[in-house]
C-alpha cells in the first residue's frame, strides 16, 4: 500500500482548508490527497488512510466504494480554534442562537462539538440552506468559514471558522505512517501554548480552561507520554493519566497543587526557574526517559512550562523502524513476476549489472516497476549488507531535496538542526543510493549531482569541507532524458554519468502475456482467488495499460471489490476502461499510442471549457490515474502548441483546446 492519506469532504472550502493543515503535519513523510464527495473520485485501492470530515453516510459510501477493504476510514475530530470561542463567551447565557452549516447533519455536529467542550450556556438550533425559519428574529447567527446562505446584516455573525483536526487524530495516524517524533512534540507544545494564551485571553485559569474544554482533557489522555503543565506559580494545570502514574500514583485531585508535590519534582525545577534546557535524559523509577520542557512566554511574560516525557526504548523501536523502512532493500528479484522475453532480459541484464560497481539508469514508464528492479539490483550487489536508501528526487521542493541529499551544516538555514544533518549520500555509505525521478530534478542540483558522481564527494549545504562518499548510484525516470538534453532542460554532461549502464524496463503492453501472473500473483498476496471471464482477459489483452502494473493492479483490485458474481466480467470492470477501449475501436484515424494519449488531454481541456493550467490539469484524476505527471503534461502541451491544437497563455493564463483540438477529438471518435 502506498503511503498516501486520502480526505474526502463535502465541500470545497473544508476540503481545501483541511488539506493544508494534513500536508503541514505529514508532508514529505506522507502524501495527503483530497476530493469532494460529489466529484469523480479515482480508484483508491492502493492507499492506507481515508479520512471524512464528518459523519454524513454518503461520505462512507464513496470512500468504501473506492478504498481497499482493509483501508483505515477515520472521521476526523475537529475542533474550533480555540481563541475564536472568545466571541461566544460574551453571548448572555440563554440567548438562542442558530448554528448554521451546509448540511443538517455538520450543523448538529457542530452543536454536538460545542456541548461536548461544555459551552452549554446558550440554545442552538441547526441552521442550513433550506431551513424554514427567519434568521432576522435572531441576534446572533454562529457561521463555520463560510455561509452559503445570504445573512442580514443586522444579525451578529460570529464565525468559528474551519474546525480544526483534533491533535490526537494527527499524532495517530502520523506515528503510523513515520511522522517523526520531533514534528510530533512540535505541534504538542504549540497546542499547549495556544491553550494557555487562550486562559489568560478569557482571564480564567488553565483549570478552568480545561474543564471548559473536554475536546483537549481527552486529547491529553489520548496522548501515551506523560504530559505536565504548571502556570507561572508553579501549580499543575494539567496532568494526563500516564504522568500521574509514573509521578504521584497515589495522589488524587492534583491539578490546582503545587509541582512539588511529584516525585522527582527537582527535574522540573528549571523550567520553573525560566531556566530554557535542551533536552534531557532522565531515569525515573528505572525507566529512561527524554525530559523536554518548554516555558510559555507571551511576548516576554512567563505564563508557565509544559513537560513532556518520552520513553527512550520507545523512541530506539521508532527509530529502528523508520531507519528498516528508508534504509533497507525489501524486494528481490524473485519479486519481480512475469516470464514475458522481454520481462527476462531486463531481469537478466540487471543482475549481470548488479555486480558492477557503476552507475545505472532505469528507465520505463510509470508503474512498470523500475523501484522494484533497484531494490533487486542492490539486493543482488555485492553492497546487499549495506544501506539501500531511496529519494524520489520529484516529491519534494528543491532547497529540502538539496539538503536531504547532500546534508546541512549546523545554521545553514533558519529551522537548521543543531550540529548539521548528514545527507542521504552519506547515509548511503557502502551501499546503494536510488534516485527515483531523476530526469525531474532542476539544474541546480543537476549541477551538484554531477559533483557527486564525477568526484565521489559532497559538500554539505552551508559548509565548506569536502566528504569522501562510497555509494553506489541507481536512478531512474519515466522522460526520455535524450529529448531532454536535446531541449536543454538536462545537463548533457550529467546524462551521460547517469546512463553508463542504461536499462531500460519493458511497458506491460509490451508484455501482456504477463498479465495472468501478474493478476494471479496480486491478488495472492491478498488471500483472494477469484475466475475471470475471457472476455475480460482479452479486454486487459488489449488495453493499453498507460499505468501500467500499478494501473493493472488497481483495476483488479476495483473489479474485485465491485464483482458480486463468481465470475469476473467486463459489466465489473470500471468505465473508463471500458469506455476508452470502446473509443478506441470506433477511432480511424487515431492509431498510434502516442496519439491517444495526446486525446487524452485534449479531451480534458474540451470538457473543461475553460483555461486549464498543467498543474490542474495534472491533478485531474482521468489523467493522473493514467500516469500523467505535471513536467509530462507540460512538455506535452508545448507539443500540442506547436501543431496548433491548443493555444496557451503568455503569463499563466493556462491551456485552451483550439478549433483543430476539437476535430482531432472528432476524428479520435472521442467526441
Ligand atoms: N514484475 C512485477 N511483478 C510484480 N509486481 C510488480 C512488477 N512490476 C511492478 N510491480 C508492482 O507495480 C507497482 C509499481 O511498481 P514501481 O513503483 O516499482 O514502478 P515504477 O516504475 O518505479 O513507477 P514510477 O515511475 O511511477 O515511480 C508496485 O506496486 C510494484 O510492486
Amino acid at each position: 500500500m502506498e503511503n498516501t492519506i486520502v480526505v474526502i469532504a463535502k465541500g470545497l472550502d473544508t476540503l481545501e482548508f483541511l488539506l493544508k493543515e494534513l500536508r503541514a503535519y505529514f508532508e514529505p513523510y506522507c502524501r495527503v490527497v483530497g476530493y469532494a464527495s460529489h466529484a469523480t473520485i479515482p480508484d483508491l485501492s492502493n492507499v492506507s488512510h481515508i479520512f471524512l470530515t464528518t459523519k454524513l453516510p454518503e461520505l462512507y459510501t464513496a470512500a468504501r466504494k473506492v478504498g481497499a477493504p482493509e483501508a483505515a476510514i477515520t472521521v476526523l475530530n475537529r475542533f474550533f480554534e480555540l481563541r475564536k470561542m472568545k466571541a461566544l463567551m460574551q453571548i448572555p447565557p440563554g440567548t438562542t442562537v442558530p448554528v448554521m452549516n451546509n448540511t443538517p447533519v455538520s450543523a448538529q455536529e457542530v452543536i454536538q462539538n460545542l456541548l461536548e467542550a461544555n459551552v452549554d450556556h446558550l440554545h442552538y438550533i441547526p441552521f442550513y440552506p433550506g431551513s424554514t425559519f427567519d434568521v432576522l428574529q435572531f441576534k446572533y447567527v454562529i457561521i463555520m468559514g463560510n455561509s452559503d446562505v445570504p445573512l442580514p446584516s443586522d444579525v451578529e455573525v460570529i464565525d468559528l471558522g474551519f474546525r480544526k483536526i483534533n491533535i490526537h487524530d494527527l499524532i495517530d495516524v502520523g506515528r503510523k505512517v513515520g511522522v517523526p517524533i520531533e514534528r510530533e512534540r512540535e505541534y504538542l507544545s504549540a497546542f499547549i501554548v495556544e491553550m494557555s494564551e487562550l486562559a489568560k485571553m478569557l482571564g480564567t485559569s488553565y483549570a478552568e480552561v480545561q474543564k471548559l474544554n473536554s475536546q483537549l482533557q481527552s486529547t491529553f489522555q489520548a496522548v501515551k507520554d506523560p504530559v505536565i503543565a504548571c502556570n507561572e506559580q508553579g501549580v499543575i494545570t494539567f496532568i494526563n493519566d500516564v504522568a500521574v502514574e509514573l509521578f504521584c500514583p497515589h495522589e488524587s485531585a492534583i491539578v490546582g497543587r503545587p509541582y512539588t508535590l511529584l516525585k522527582e519534582h527537582g527535574l522540573l525545577e528549571p523550567f520553573f526557574e525560566q531556566v530554557d534546557q535542551e533536552d534531557m535524559l532522565v531515569t525515573i523509577e528505572q525507566k529512561q526517559f527524554i525530559l523536554s520542557g518548554q516555558i510559555i512566554r507571551r511576548k516576554y511574560e512567563p505564563l508557565g512550562f509544559v513537560c513532556t516525557l518520552k520513553d527512550v526504548t520507545e523512541i530506539q523501536r521508532l527509530r529502528t523502524q523508520l531507519a528498516l523502512r528508508g534504509h533497507t532493500a525489501t524486494y528481490s528479484f524473485s519479486d519481480i513476476k512475469g516470464e514475458s522475453q522481454p520481462l527476462k532480459e531486463a531481469i537478466e541484464l540487471s543482475k549481470k549489472m548488479a555486480k558492477n560497481n557503476q552507475t545505472i539508469l532505469l528507465t520505463g514508464e510509470n508503474g512498470t516497476g523500475k523501484e522494484l528492479f533497484a531494490h533487486a539490483i542492490h539486493q543482488h550487489s555485492l553492497r546487499k549488507n549495506g544501506p539501500f536508501v531511496a529519494i524520489n528526487c520529484a516529491s519534494l521542493p528543491e532547497n529540502l531535496l538539496e539538503s536531504e541529499l547532500f546534508g546541512y551544516e549546523d545554521g545553514a538555514f533558519t529551522g537548521a538542526r543543531k550540529g548539521g544533518k548528514p545527507g542521504l549520500f552519506e547515509q548511503a555509505e557502502g551501499g546503494t543510493i536510488f534516485l527515483d525521478e531523476v530526469g525531474d530534478i532542476s539544474p541546480a542540483i543537476q549541477v551538484k549531482l554531477l559533483r557527486v558522481l564525477q568526484e565521489k564527494q559532497v559538500i554539505r549545504v552551508g559548509g565548506t569541507g569536502v566528504l569522501a562518499v562510497d555509494c553506489r548510484v541507481v536512478a531512474a525516470t519515466n522522460r526520455n532524458l535524450e529529448e531532454a538534453v536535446e531541449r536543454g532542460e538536462f545537463r548533457e554532461d550529467l546524462f551521460y554519468r547517469l546512463a553508463v549502464l542504461p536499462i531500460h524496463i519493458p511497458a506491460l503492453r509490451e508484455r501482456v502475456t504477463d498479465i495472468p501472473l501478474l493478476i494471479e500473483n496480486h491478488l495472492m498476496q491478498q488471500g483472494i482467488r477469484k475466475t475471470w471471464s475471457k472476455e475480460v482477459l482479452e479486454l486487459f489483452f488489449r488495453h493499453d495499460w498507460r499505468g501500467n502494473i500499478r494501473e493493472l493492479k488497481n483495476v483488479v483490485d476495483y473489479a474485485v471489490t465491485v464483482s458480486e458474481q463468481p465470475i469476473i466480467g467486463s459489466s465489473d470492470l470500471p468505465k473508463r476502461l471500458t469506455d476508452r477501449l470502446a473509443h478506441k475501436q470506433k477511432a480511424t484515424v487515431v492509431e498510434t499510442m502516442e496519439e491517444e494519449r495526446d486525446l487524452d488531454i485534449l479531451y480534458c481541456l474540451y470538457q473543461a471549457n475553460k483555461p486549464l493550467g498543467r498543474y490542474q490539469l495534472a491533478r485531474l484524476p482521468a489523467l493522473r490515474s493514467i500516469g500523467w505527471t505535471e513536467s509530462a503534461i507540460r512538455h506535452k502541451l508545448k507539443q500540442l502548441e506547436l501543431v496548433g491544437l491548443v493555444r496557451s497563455g503568455t503569463t499563466r493564463q493556462g491551456t485552451t483546446i483550439t478549433r483543430a483540438g476539437i476535430e482531432t477529438l472528432q476524428k479520435g471518435g472521442r467526441i
